[in-house]
């Protein structure tokens, strides 16, 4: 039998890096999905192979070594979503040295330590082929780390005994409740292990879809009412959100006072986008004063991004590309490159749209939609092998 997990990205509407020193964020689905399938190993095979399809790397660990590196942590281990320590990560880097993992790719290192962690403590010593593959891009502010996170948690622990599945059930099927926090919990972990610091605001609107409002830890469904349209510019500029959340804490420890007035007005427009995407539009006047709105918000908090020094030449690029078609743009995630959000009303006209496009082709972006909202993360069995 196959287990496939489905999870999937995220835009972060408002309220990035705010989030992750303790202040709202708004943040949306969307249907563009990571997939981790893993098939079990006949018990003599001892063998761990993980494929990772988008960056084009495999790994093959014989079973036998990990229960070796790994020995000092003793096993089983807890069944309860567990933080992997230091010392394990330095273990789990050992087994991906000895693949000699290629020295231009080695920022992409820390997923296969969350993969080997999230693995090892939710199946134990199982031999398995893991495949993941990925319709977002990997690195550019679309929660690529919490779907690959979420979609390989929840694999994981329909395979384990923590979690009671209908394995009869055709296509695809979700969690309940209490499942799906425990697959939010683990995956928080593995977010941990890539990220350093996370919010938990990428891993939740994954694991639960939909739009949330994120503060502290706390998740808050909200239920957007407005038919939102976005259109999602890669600048393709690479970035890390490990050492840009690392470079905000920074600059906040220089300057807490100037810090705490931006995040706060952060927080301002996070509540602001909420309150606007909840009420109901009782004509298209209203909707359209409300589009507008949520363009100011955009600016605004692009701007205060701007202060904490996660913009970029790039990003720069693609907002005053879009304003001279006044539209308003706003990057999203962790930013440094990566991602732009650029609101697009009910009254533009697809030639319009097409002319951005092809402008923001010409700097080498690549601009896309995405379907905003819909389910978290879901699970399916193929008993057909
Ligand atoms: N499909 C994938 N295959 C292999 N590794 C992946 C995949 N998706 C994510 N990763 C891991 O996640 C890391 C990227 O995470 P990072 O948090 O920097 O970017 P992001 O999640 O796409 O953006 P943001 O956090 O701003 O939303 C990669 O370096 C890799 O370790
Ligand atoms: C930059 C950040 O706020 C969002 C990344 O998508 C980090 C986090 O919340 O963990
Ligand atoms: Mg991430």
């Amino acid at each position: 039998m196959e287990v496939t997990a489905r999870a999937p990205g995220k835009i972060i509407l408002a309220g990035e890096h705010a989030v992750v020193h303790g202040y709202t964020a708004v943040a949306s689905s969307i249907d563009l999905y990571t997939v981790f399938s893993i098939r079990l190993r006949s018990e003599d095979d001892d063998i761990v192979k993980l494929k990772l399809n988008d960056i084009g790397l495999d790994f093959s660990w014989s079973v036998r070594r990990i229960k070796e590196v790994l020995s000092h942590l003793g096993s089983p281990f807890s069944s309860t979503p567990t933080s992997c320590s230091l010392e394990t990560i330095k273990s789990l880097a050992t087994l991906v040295d000895e693949q000699s993992f290629p020295e231009t790719k080695i920022g992409l290192a820390s997923g296969v330590y969350a993969f080997l962690w999230l693995y090892t403590s939710i199946l134990g010593f199982k031999p398995a082929t893991v495949t993941v593959s990925s319709e977002l891009p990997v690195g550019a502010g679309l929660g690529s780390s919490a779907a690959y996170c979420v979609s390989l948690s929840a694999a994981l622990l329909a395979l384990s005994d923590s979690v009671k599945l209908d394995v009869s059930q055709k296509g695809w099927s979700t969690f309940n409740e209490s499942e799906a926090e425990l697959v939010n919990k683990w995956a928080f972990e593995g977010e941990k292990i890539i990220h350093g610091k996370p919010s938990g605001v990428d891993n939740s609107v994954s694991t639960f879809g939909n739009v949330i409002k994120f503060k502290s830890g706390v998740m808050t469904r909200v239920n957007s009412n407005m038919p939102l349209r976005m259109l999602i510019t890669n600048t393709k500029v690479g970035r890390d959100t490990k050492a840009l959340v690392a470079n905000v804490s920074a600059r906040k420890s220089r300057h807490p006072d100037a810090m705490c007035s931006v995040l706060n007005a952060i927080e301002a427009i996070s509540d602001e986008w909420s309150t606007i995407i909840q009420s109901h539009a009782v004509d298209d006047l209203y909707l359209s004063a409300n589009e507008e709105k949520l363009g100011e918000l955009m600016e605004m908090n692009q701007g205060l991004l701007l202060s904490i020094g996660v913009s970029h030449a790039s990003i720069e690029n693609v907002l005053q590309t879009s304003m001279k078609y006044k539209l308003a743009s706003k990057l999203t995630g962790a930013g440094g490159g990566g991602c732009v959000l650029t609101l697009l009303p009910t009254h533009i006209s697809g030639e319009v749209i097409d002319k951005l496009v092809e402008e923001l082709g010409s700097f080498g972006f690549q601009s896309f939609t995405a379907g905003i909202g819909g389910k978290g993360v879901q699970i399916s069995f193929d008993h057909s092998s």
